[in-house]
């Protein structure tokens, strides 16, 4: 139930729609109820004359007080008054009229739920998007992103919808099942008492059905999960499962997943329809007792049950089961709601690990030195690195090299506060990062990685990425020191050309020098550089490392270098493996040194 008003709270201002909507149902309710109540009415003056000079079952006062009543001897008047087609024609002018305000009623209290189900799944979707934007990059793995995607996407229509339902079924329902009751307790006290026993007994048998259903509804969302974050995976790496002929493969497990998706859905559904026959058949069971009992007492001429009573009785009563039908419905369709309702509020409940801490500073430039004081970081149990003292000073060109997996990337991802060190302290001119606001961190450093990311947009959106306001003289500029402005004038569109799902209409040198002339254009004073020129071709390599070389002219660069040959040059390297500065120094002092640093260079100078 707390999950439910949670849910409901994404409804706000509620009242703004749900006022109009009640005032909207609760006329639609009182004429439709009134259209069945003019079947009595209509019954007696057709077929039923001889009744209409008996007394109506109540008389009095009370009969003053029933619409129902009022507006039959409205009809018996006009009758004896102006002739019994006149009294017809009055009934079907009234039936007319009723019909349509109850539709129209109906449409407006429609509407206004509408509009609170497109006004909760509007909020309900940003706010999901936006915690999930504000989320650490830890957070972010390859499993994770299905679920992601699954909640944004699906769960949340699923729970906008259950939940829209069941607050429509709540008010509506009950309120016109009070209506009809109301209706058949003044046709016949007696009848209705033993004819509403089935509420209870049908709600019981329902909720046994349904037990089951919100388990099974969590398993099946998880799955669906899966799916979406396996499509995604497989998309993305279409090309490696075609050049492995493993489609074959890949169909099989994303069959597999589909089956059991499918298997729990269509177990789900079994149980969800078999709510709505059991209560109907129950309901019909009682409809012809009515029959059997009501029938009997007209036909032997015991009671005081009229035929035109009758007939509105069953009639309303035949409504009755619709109400208690949308009932039973919306309860057992609840349970995938609030189910897909956890796992949104799981995913807008998760606080980013890394957050601004109350009065942070904002780092307006960078004037001296980024300072390691004994940093140690792990991924979960795993430590990755430890001990890690370094100093850059500002204008320094920094390499980092090591073997694979010593921990580079993970310390390079430190510097914009990705991550918050597990132990030790990261100081930006002698201020502790954690003192200092991470946007501010972040604005001082521009980034150009390995995986050369673009947007599927315009090169030159791709490039005013960095600036949104740069004009196109800022931003051809920028692709000029990039070595990019050549090749993007000889595209189909020039700087208008489109490069499609994560660039990949760009060859990869080209990617990377739009990634570069986006860096350029941002114009920070540490650059952080994850070289990845290895995978170019000698021509290519050489326009990507002159652009970077144009990038790191006048800055402060820390770049994680593949190509040792690269960074001969640089004012120091730091090498790293397993987790730790093994040695620091200037490419001589470190060859003079005959470490790790030497049998890499010697390394490579054999394998080239
Ligand atoms: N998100 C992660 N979760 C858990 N472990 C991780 C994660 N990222 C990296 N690691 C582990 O941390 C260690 C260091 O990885 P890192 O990527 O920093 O190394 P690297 O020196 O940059 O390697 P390479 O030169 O191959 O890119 C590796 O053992 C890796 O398996």
């Amino acid at each position: 139930m707390k999950t439910y008003f949670r849910l409901l709270s994404f409804a706000k201002p509620i009242e703004k729609f749900a006022i109009p909507y009640v005032i909207a149902t609760l006329f639609a309710i009182i004429f439709n109820t009134f259209l069945f109540t003019l079947l009595g009415p209509l019954m007696q003056a057709l077929f039923l004359k001889d009744s209409l000079s008996k007394p109506l079952p109540s008389s009095g006062e009370k009969s003053l007080l029933d619409p129902r009543e009022l507006f039959q001897a409205y009809i018996d008047k006009i009758s004896t008054q102006h002739g019994d087609v006149y009294a017809l024609q009055i009934i079907c002018v009234v039936i007319v009229i009723t019909v349509f305000l109850a539709n129209f009623f109906r449409y407006f209290s429609q509407r206004y739920m509408e509009d609170l189900r497109v006004h909760t799944l509007l909020n309900m979707r940003k706010k999901v998007f936006d915690n999930v934007m504000n989320l650490h990059v830890g957070y972010f793995n390859n499993e994770r992103k299905g679920d992601i995607i699954s909640k944004v996407a699906s769960d949340v229509q699923v729970v906008q919808f259950t939940v829209t339902n069941t607050l429509q079924v709540v008010f509506k329902e009950p309120l016109q099942l009070i209506f009809f009751v109301a209706v058949l307790l003044s046709i016949s006290v007696k009848l209705t008492l033993f004819s509403l026993l089935v509420i209870p007994v049908s709600g019981f048998i329902i909720s046994k059905i349904v037990k089951r259903l919100k388990q099974q509804a969590t398993q099946s969302h998880e799955s669906f999960a899966k799916m979406i974050g396996f499509l995604d995976e497989s998309l993305s790496g279409i090309k490696i499962i075609k050049a492995f002929n493993a489609a074959e493969r890949v169909k099989n497990k994303f069959g597999e997943e589909n089956k059991f998706y499918s298997f729990l859905n269509r177990k789900m559904a079994r149980r969800q329809q078999l709510a709505s026959p059991v209560s109907q058949t129950l309901g019909v069971l009682v409809v012809v007792f009515i029959l059997l009992y009501g029938g009997t007492m007209i036909l032997t001429g015991q009671g005081d049950l009229k035929g035109g009573a009758f007939v509105v009785y069953l009639a309303t009563f035949s409504q009755v089961m619709q109400p208690i039908k949308a009932l039973t419905d919306s309860f057992s369709g609840i349970h995938s709601g609030i189910s897909a309702g956890e796992r949104v509020l799981e995913l807008i409940d998760t606080k980013p690990e890394l957050t601004n801490k109350e009065n942070a500073e904002n780092l307006s430039k960078f004037s001296n030195a980024l300072v390691f004081e004994n940093v140690a970081f792990s991924y979960g149990e795993k430590q990755v690195l430890k001990n890690i003292n370094l100093t850059i000073q500002k204008g320094q060109t920094v390499a980092l090299v090591g073997p694979s997996g010593g921990g580079k990337s993970t310390l390079m991802d430190l510097i914009p506060r990705f991550h918050d060190p597990k132990s030790g302290t990261i100081k930006i001119d002698g201020y502790d990062y954690k003192d200092l606001t991470v946007e501010s961190i972040r604005s001082q450093m521009g980034t150009v990685n390995q995986e050369s990311f673009l947007f599927n947009d315009t090169i030159f959106n791709n490039i005013a990425f960095a600036k949104p306001d740069a004009s196109e003289a800022e931003v051809i500029a920028a692709a000029k020191i990039a070595n990019a402005h050549e090749f993007i004038q000889n595209t189909e569109d020039g700087y208008q050309t489109f490069v499609g799902d994560r660039g990949n209409r760009l060859s990869g040198g080209q990617r990377q020098r739009v990634c570069i002339a986006r860096a350029v254009l941002a114009n920070p004073p540490i650059m952080l550089l994850d070289e990845a020129t290895s995978a170019l071709d000698t021509e290519s390599e050489k326009l990507v490392q002159d652009a970077l070389n144009n990038l790191m002219k006048n800055r402060t660069s820390i770049v994680i270098a593949h190509r040792l040959s690269t960074i001969q040059h640089a004012d120091k390297i730091v090498v790293i493996d397993k987790g730790e500065v093994l040695e620091t120094g200037s490419h001589q002092e470190l060859m003079s040194q005959n470490g790790l640093y030497k049998r890499l260079i010697d390394m490579q100078a054999f394998n080239d």
